[in-house]
């Protein structure tokens, strides 16, 4: 059975849900968790007026029983604080950048029916999703951790240091980078930019560590690690690249600047990494679609806001007529936000691939299973 989900709710209907089916039983789960990364979600400097009416909390429907997952559907649920749909009106001048002007002609309808379904408020349930899955994860000791790595062109470069350490200093950091020491500058930047009515994007990084060899596959193109999660993040709203390891530089550079050499230690032969090691991880995790043993590295590049205060050009759907596009409340960047998402969209598919590998009907079948499938790697 495959690990899977779907997502339902408008931006301003009664609730957000999403449908999680194919996760294994017995994992102990903790709403907390979940809840602490919709507040993160939430946060992020240069965010709009909509994020002082919500306070995301997570409604576990089914599928759980004294406080672990039973390996039934597990149903999540965000309610909408601002619930308003019903009073709310159409829209007539499409925003560019937005789904208005083309969801509007392609379901011959309303803007207002396409923007509420596009909104990236629906990334709720998926942080919620990906949030769940990780208290998979965090049984089998693997992490994962995102952060801004530019913003408005200012680089954010990632600091190399131990997991606590990182997190410390993403917690720290208003804009969740891992560079606190640049918030200043940044929000200087964003408070600049929503003054002059315009919008920021950014580039997030996700790391996955303490992955076991082997998850994903060569053998099928619609189950290569690699391009799930290129799927997953390039789904997030305004997301518009995904680079993994190197990605677009290894184009630039010769193979021998590029592939990551191997080596064997037998003394770190029982360790997770199975003795086997790398001194570059360029490939960032993944070969021929499946896990090396290396930490997963995995960028994402989010274009600005489309809503803008000093809005664009644009058309009055009704008369044709030139007119400024419409605004309505909206962030100035979200790219902090995005990181969160980012985050936990891959920790959402690499929970998948998980249970594909070792079975999901329990945790404690696979663990034995991966603790076998270890010692056989080991010994062949
Ligand atoms: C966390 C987050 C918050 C966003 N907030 C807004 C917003 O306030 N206003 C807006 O116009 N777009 C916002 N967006 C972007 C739109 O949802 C997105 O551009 C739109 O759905 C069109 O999809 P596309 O950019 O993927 O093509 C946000 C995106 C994310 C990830
Ligand atoms: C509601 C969220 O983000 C929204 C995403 C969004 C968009 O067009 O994507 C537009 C804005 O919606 P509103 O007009 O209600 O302020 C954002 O606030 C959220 O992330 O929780």
């Amino acid at each position: 059975m495959t690990l899977r989900y779907w997502t339902a709710g408008e931006s301003h209907g009664k609730a957000l849900v999403a449908l999680v089916d194919g996760f294994p039983a017995g994992v102990k789960l903790d709403t907390a968790v979940i809840d602490q990364e919709l507040r993160r979600r939430q946060g992020g400097y240069g965010r709009g007026g909509r994020q002082r009416i919500e306070t995301d909390t997570v409604d576990v429907l089914s599928g759980i029983w004294k406080g672990e997952t039973l390996g039934s559907p597990i149903a999540l649920q965000v309610v909408n604080k601002d619930y308003k749909l019903e009073r709310l009106s159409d829209l007539t001048r499409p925003r560019p950048g937005h789904g208005d002007l083309t969801g509007a002609i392609k379901y011959m309808g309303s803007i207002r029916g396409i923007l509420e379904r596009a909104s990236a408020r629906e990334t709720t349930v998926r942080v919620a999703a990906g949030a769940l899955a990780r208290q998979l994860l965090s049984a089998f000791q693997i992490d994962v951790i995102g952060y801004v790595v530019e913003l408005g062109g200012i680089k954010l470069d990632p600091v190399d240091a131990p997991l606590a350490e990182r997190l410390e200093r993403r917690e720290s950091s208003e804009v969740y980078s891992l560079v606190p020491e640049k918030d200043d500058e940044v929000k200087a930047l964003i408070d600049e930019t929503g003054k002059a009515g315009d919008t920021l994007g950014g580039i997030v990084e996700v790391r996955v560590e303490g992955l076991p060899f082997g998850l994903g596959t060569h053998a099928q193109w619609d189950l290569k690690l690699d391009g799930r999660i290129a799927q997953a993040v390039m789904a997030v709203q305004a997301i518009k690249g995904v680079e993994i390891g190197l990605g677009f530089e290894a184009a630039r550079r010769r193979g021998s600047q590029v592939h990551d050499p191997i080596h064997f230690d037998p003394a770190t032969r029982d360790t997770a990494t199975l003795g086997y090691s790398r001194p570059t991880n360029n490939a960032g995790g993944l070969e021929a679609g499946m896990t090396n043993g290396q930490p997963l590295v995995v960028r994402a590049a989010k274009k600005p806001i489309s809503t803008l205060a000093k809005p664009l050009d644009s058309v009055n759907l009704e008369t044709k007529e030139p007119e400024s596009a419409q605004y309505e409340r909206s962030d100035v960047c979200a790219v902090s936000a995005a990181s969160v998402i980012v985050e936990n969209v891959v920790a959402f598919e690499i929970a998948r691939a998980l249970v594909e590998k070792f079975g999901n009907d329990s945790l404690v079948e696979m663990q034995a299973r991966l603790e076998l499938f270890n010692k056989m790697a080991r010994e062949r």
